[in-house]
């Protein structure tokens, strides 16, 4: 199971790197679940990594949109595209428009990952729409991060379904939404494609800032072997 790390700055995005993030995924946490950073910060970061000499995967969120505002969605899925990442995470709410929503995502020139918005539960219709589409991956997660975790609002079941159908559409799967150590047992048993977390790497909410001490220690409870084998490998 690979990680995905949340950052807001040049400064926390060496830190994931270094730390043992897979995936280097850029967002404002305290403006919401997927809440977006300028542009112009995206592009510095993502130029830093680079001259880090770092080759992981940068994907950046376009902040919470609705989805009644298609014109908007495709905006910033444009603007943040052309910031160099590697993909684009959208959230896709429950909502009757996410299949046009996932219809123009999929069109778009731009490598998109739909993040479900799992807090009223999934609508496996949409999932199963998102998964024909071809997407290179798709993850679920949650908005209200203070109502607990991804585990408080959609049972085993239901993830293990989520799961099973993104692999069997060919893409990777993900799974976020507050996420902490204590939930190690339950994602190896799930075992998705990657976990992306943010609020279990930081010291006070997702807001505060990221902990380079709580990232190795979450890579070494995630993936079972030393944090220090993780920096250089
Ligand atoms: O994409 C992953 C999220 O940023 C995870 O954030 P969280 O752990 O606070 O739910």
């Amino acid at each position: 199971m690979k990680l995905l790390v949340s950052v807001r700055s040049v400064e926390e995005a060496l830190l994931a790197a270094d730390g043992g993030a897979d995936f280097i995924d850029l967002k404002e946490p305290g403006a919401g679940a997927l809440g977006g950073l300028p542009v112009a910060t995206i592009r510095e970061i993502v130029a830093a990594l680079r001259r880090h000499r770092s080759d992981l995967a940068v994907s950046a969120t376009i902040g919470d949109v609705p989805m009644h505002e298609t014109r908007r969605i495709a905006a910033c899925v444009d603007a943040v595209g052309a910031c160099g990442v590697d993909y684009v995470k959208v959230g896709i709410e429950r909502d009757p428009l996410a299949l046009e929503v996932l219809d123009a995502l999929a069109a778009s020139d731009w490598p998109i990952v739909p993040v479900f918005i799992a807090d009223r539960g999934l609508d496996m219709a949409h999932v199963a729409h998102a998964c024909a589409l071809g997407f290179p991956g798709v993850m679920a997660d949650t908005f209200d991060k203070r109502a607990g975790s991804l585990f408080d609002v959609l049972s085993m079941e239901a993830l293990r379904d989520f799961v099973k159908a993104v692999r069997k559409g060919g893409s990777i799967a993900g799974l976020a939404g507050a996420l902490r150590a204590m939930h190690a047992p339950l994602l190896h048993t799930l075992d998705p494609d990657f976990a992306g977390f943010r609020t279990a790497v930081c010291v006070g909410d997702r807001s505060t800032a990221l902990d380079s001490q709580r990232l190795r220690a979450l890579c070494v409870l995630m993936r079972g072997h030393s944090a220090a084998a993780l920096v250089h490998a």
